[in-house]
């Protein structure tokens, strides 16, 4: 896979992840689109600092690099707290998450990212913590061990997974904020590539923002991702400045699908195509044709697809559009034709 469009980012050197937080907007208003959920949590925010209250737990869900971990940040510096961050692998037992507890101020964050994946015995510990802001730890051992109970300052959890589906229903029945991040689209993204070209200090015209954002696959991280790679092709091969035909050069140098479709995404409409005519074919068929776990096809890919309109969900199963075909410069039937 190209790697300059991982959309989780997981690849970054830990230059560009200096870049990256350079990048990464500190408030509401260097935060560009998800007008409503915003719109919403400035209420929120405004009313719980009116009150001098800790603002209800959030919960933000969606695919990666839409901005979750951004908002986390941001929440925390609009209430004017602390955050501390943490993630569901790595707090594995209750002790991790009673000493991260215990040291909270009064309206501080805790966030969680990838809090799908915090164990059952933690997440049990954590509900108590959440709806009535008090733990029972265990003191001392043996005959004398026994639990007290503490009070918690009031804090607030803030929860980020791109996987809403695998969480419990009674820890997402504890979030009394939950917003879902929704895929960018051009316009938006293009205001973004020329906030980071601010930033990075690289002159660039509106038309190139555009071209790079219309091949971002609706996701801030890859078109920050992109400009970066843009940059580099126009300071070795251009003047410095990114315009149209110096975007164009690098975009195809960089092997840029012209939706920003990835690797992934291309397999998957070709698999439904080659293997299934089509489709409908059902989710758990494909992700094994495509050696993916069904929850990830479910929560990463497919919605993008089907926001571009390359897929529709049917009762049956996934079938591919005419766009997919075209895409793909694929006859509709052809795979047909040829097996009988
Ligand atoms: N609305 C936005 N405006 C400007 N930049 C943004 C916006 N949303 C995200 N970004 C940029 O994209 C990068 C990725 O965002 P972020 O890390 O918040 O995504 P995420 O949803 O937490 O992803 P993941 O699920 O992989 O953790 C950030 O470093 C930030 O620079
Ligand atoms: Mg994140």
């Amino acid at each position: 896979m190209n790697e300059n469009l991982d959309p989780t980012g997981e690849n970054l050197s830990p230059e560009e992840f200096d870049i990256e937080r350079a990048l990464r907007p500190v408030s509401f208003d260097d935060f560009t689109g998800q007008a409503r959920v915003l719109g919403n949590l400035k209420i929120f925010v405004q009313a719980a600092n009116l009150r001098g209250e800790a603002l209800d737990h959030t919960l933000f869900h969606g695919p990666p690099g839409l901005g979750k971990t951004t908002l986390a940040h941001i929440l925390a510096n609009e209430l004017g707290v602390n955050i501390k961050v943490t993630s569901g692998p790595v707090l594995d037992k209750p002790g991790d998450l009673a000493g991260l507890l215990t040291n909270l101020e009064e309206r501080d964050v805790l966030f969680i990212d990838e809090i799908h994946r915090l164990s059952p015995i933690v997440e049990e510990y954590l509900y108590s913590a959440m709806e009535d802001y008090k733990i029972d730890i265990m003191i001392e051992s043996g005959p004398n061990a026994r639990t007290v109970q503490i009070n918690l300052s009031p804090f607030t959890l803030i929860g980020a997974t791109t996987r809403s589906g695998l969480l419990t229903a009674p820890m997402r029945a504890r979030f009394g904020i939950q917003s879902r991040l929704e895929y960018y689209n051009t316009e938006l993204l293009s205001t973004i590539v020329e906030r980071s070209a601010e930033i990075l200090q690289v002159p660039i015209t509106n038309d190139a923002a555009i071209e790079i954002a219309g091949r971002s696959r609706g996701t801030p991280r890859i078109c920050n991702a992109l400009l970066r790679r843009v940059r580099d092709f126009a300071q070795i091969k251009g003047n410095g400045n990114i315009d149209l035909e110096i975007s164009q050069f690098g975009l195809k140098a960089l092997n840029v699908d012209a939706h920003g479709l990835d690797e992934m995404d291309n397999k998957i409409l070709t698999t439904i195509i080659d293997k299934f005519k089509g489709g409908p074919v059902g989710i758990t068929t494909l992700a094994t044709a495509v050696s993916e776990s069904a929850e990830t096809l479910e929560e990463v890919y497919e919605p993008f697809l089907i926001q571009q309109g390359f897929i529709m969900r049917t009762p049956r199963g996934r079938e591919v559009t005419e766009l997919a075909y075209t895409h793909l410069g694929k006859v509709k039937g052809g795979t047909q034709g040829g097996l009988f």
